[in-house]
């Protein structure tokens, strides 16, 4: 994360690189948007691409007789050599020196292999570990890349090197941002949040799962934190949240729904207001659509900023329209109008993913959303012609949500 930022989207670098990536191995994948990939390239060609890379990585050793240092170097873009090979450095700490030169180095980068294989390679493993990419979706990363110069057995490769989906001893750390743990529920693919204010130890924790009570407990208590507030973007359809539950263990917690879902909580919440949880406050963002209640949280920390978006905005995807009073069209206004709006970089922290990907940002989703990137028209057709099958659980999931998890106990309604 420390690099600066760098664009090669503008008409004339575009121009300009459009025509060298028809004549030579250089590709410029669609993700990040800043980092091109090359094979061996005639000195006058290093040169032209310098001009635009203010950083360069070369993962063949320096003797390489297609290393060009001075045509980088005259430009002064900063030159860095990490040679690379994945079979032999499978179990050294190249892969790291190589992941954190790519997140250090200033942007627009070049990374220059043989035939931009390995270079390619080393994008997507940096890119994986800062998506939280876990082994399966090594494939699926390729391709929302389109790099075709990634060979078969190098995506094998690379499958090997991502981490498998957590068990319930190892749930997942999201590298941007102390503040913010992502845990998985692998029966039901969903995410939920452990927030925290490191300066007070005060937590929040969205969308847990019944089943995984119990773990999301012990990993409070390990990190030394105290549970203010249960939150749930809306009421979910495919497994029952551990509010009601947690909220009998722990009675000084409360739990959060909007208003809108109609469904029990101790405090309600609408578009509009403010969570506040040690220094930092989750600002609620109503975004109906999948369902009439659903809501995304908006959290700035000192160093990131992130929208949970529940099951409104899924990664290349958004939430079912065909129950719950989903509605197409307005699931799409509100992902437009109130999620798209936001700064490109902001991650976005979904409800699920059922393909092996953790986060994505406004930009990515902006740009590669495959649904979301359509006209209203077509969006709506495309949601009418899902086909998905109903959730397992959708016939005690959302009445179970309605009353918070539990039938008997004693609820107040509050504003919050
Ligand atoms: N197979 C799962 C349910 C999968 C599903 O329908 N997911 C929902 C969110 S949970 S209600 C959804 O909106 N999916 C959108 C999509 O495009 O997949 C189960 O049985 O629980």
């Amino acid at each position: 994360m420390g690099c600066s930022p760098g664009k090669l989207d503008e008409p004339a670098t575009k121009a300009a690189l459009g025509a060298i990536t028809k004549e030579y191995p250089v590709r410029m994948p669609c993700l990040p948007g800043d980092v091109l990939v090359s094979g061996n390239l005639p000195e006058h060609v290093v040169g032209q691409l310098a001009d635009h890379c203010k950083g360069w990585i070369y993962v063949n050793p320096d003797s390489d007789p297609h290393f060009m240092p001075q045509a980088i170097k005259s430009k002064g873009s900063k030159l860095e050599v990490v040679p690379f090979k994945p079979a032999k450095d499978l179990s050294s700490g190249v892969v790291d020196q190589l992941v954190k030169a790519i997140a250090d180095m200033p942007r627009p980068l070049m990374i220059q292999c043989t035939s931009a294989n390995r270079a390619a390679i080393a994008l997507l493993l940096w890119l994986a570990r800062e998506r939280g990419y876990t082994r399966g979706s090594a494939e699926l990363l390729i391709s929302d890349l389109s790099l075709d110069t990634v060979r078969p057995d190098a995506a094998q490769w690379l499958s090997s090197r991502l981490p498998d989906l957590e068990t319930p001893e190892n749930p997942r750390v999201l590298v941007p941002s102390p503040e913010v743990q992502q845990l998985f529920d692998v029966e039901t693919s969903t995410f939920s949040y452990l927030l925290s204010c490191p300066e007070t130890s005060e937590a929040v924790l969205i969308d847990p799962v019944l089943e995984q009570k119990e773990r999301d407990l012990k990993v409070i208590k390990n990190l030394g934190l105290t549970l203010k507030y249960v939150i749930n973007t809306h009421c979910h359809a495919d497994h029952i949240t551990s509010g009601g539950k947690i909220r009998e263990d722990m009675p000084s917690v409360k739990t959060i729904i909007s208003e809108a879902s109609g469904a029990k909580a101790d405090l309600h919440i609408r578009h509009g207001d403010k969570i506040s949880f040690g220094n930092l406050c989750l600002e609620v963002r109503a975004t109906p659509g999948h369902t009439d209640g659903c809501v995304t949280f908006l959290l700035q920390t000192k160093s990131a900023s992130f929208a949970f978006t529940g099951d409104t905005l899924l990664i290349r995807g958004c939430g079912r329209t065909d129950f719950q009073q989903g509605d197409a069209r307005l699931l799409y206004k509100n992902v437009h109008e109130q999620i798209f709006t936001l700064p490109g970089e902001t991650f976005i922290c979904p409800g699920h993913d059922y393909k092996g990907r953790s986060i994505s940002t406004v930009e990515e989703e902006r740009r590669f959303n495959p649904r979301l990137t359509k006209s209203v028209e077509e969006f709506v057709q495309m949601m009418e012609n899902l086909g998905l099958p109903y959730p397992k659980q959708i016939d005690v999931a959302v009445p179970g949500n309605m009353m918070c998890g539990v039938q008997d106990s004693p609820w107040d309604h509050l504003a919050i």
